[in-house]
């Protein structure tokens, strides 16, 4: 088996814990049901059982050939190899097992996209960081998090859960979206927050509007934030 770090291989070993996910996302036998990441399955099967069809990606050949033999007699499941964010899939619930390095992808793809849930693991302090509304530690990531998305924690899970073990502890998240945003404004709320540390007036100037406050970003609420990326981005 390769252990590719970089795709955050870290397979979650209790079945109870994979049906409290599932049992969370209250999918129906009209959902379709995108999963990225399909590992060894541990959630495959219990979304199959429960969803109308499921769209399940997995990025490494070898496990994505592993899954196509264990999961052959699976009729309302299709198996899709290569990067999820990559692919143009129609869904009405995500659930998955984040790879770590994929959870801002997700966040960000997120806000650009119309569903009706999603339930997802992240490292706990990813969780935190979606969860910051104001402060020095606020980030682009958390705006568009707190703007788009009503975000609750579920459960909490301990990093012996998995093989092998990651360095931290997770936590399992649902997400239901409030606005859609295009790709434009995402980013240029994050080109916003690269000169975070500038007044408001100072950072119009720098992108090319003229904006009458000496507030900073940490101090303003998203709207105002949003508002300000859709003058900017016009
Ligand atoms: C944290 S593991 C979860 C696997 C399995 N669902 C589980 O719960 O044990 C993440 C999985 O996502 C796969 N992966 C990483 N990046 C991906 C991407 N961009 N698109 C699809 N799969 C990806 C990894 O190869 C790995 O199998």
């Amino acid at each position: 088996m390769i252990k590719r770090r970089s795709l955050g291989q870290h397979f979650l070993t209790s079945n109870s814990i994979a049906k409290s996910i599932v049992d969370s996302a209250h999918i129906s036998k009209d959902d379709i049901v995108l999963e990225i990441g399909t590992g060894h399955g541990v959630l495959t099967q219990l979304l199959c059982n429960d969803a109308k069809q499921v769209i399940s990606v997995e990025k490494d050949p070898v496990l994505y050939s592993k899954a196509r033999d264990a999961f052959s007699h699976v009729s309302n499941l299709t198996l899709e190899k290569g990067d999820a964010f990559k692919k143009d899939i129609e869904f009405t619930i995500l659930v998955s097992n984040l790879p770590y390095s994929e959870s801002r992808t997700t966040i960000e793809w997120l806000v650009q996209r119309k569903f009706k849930c999603a339930v997802v693991m992240v490292q706990k302090e990813f969780a935190q960081k979606l969860a910051k509304k104001d402060g020095k530690e606020r980030r682009a990531i958390s705006v568009l998090a707190s703007y788009c998305l009503d975000i609750e924690n579920i459960l909490n899970v301990k990093k012996t859960n998995f093989r092998p073990p990651p360095k931290v502890d997770s936590v399992v998240i649902s997400i239901v979206p409030k606005h859609v945003l295009s790709e434009q404004i995402v980013h240029t709320v994050n080109k916003l927050f690269s000169f975070k540390r500038k007044t408001i007036r100072h950072i119009g100037k720098k992108m090319g509007i003229e904006i009458d406050s000496d507030k900073r970003l940490e101090e303003m609420p998203d709207g105002e934030i949003i508002d300000i990326a859709k003058r900017i981005a016009k």
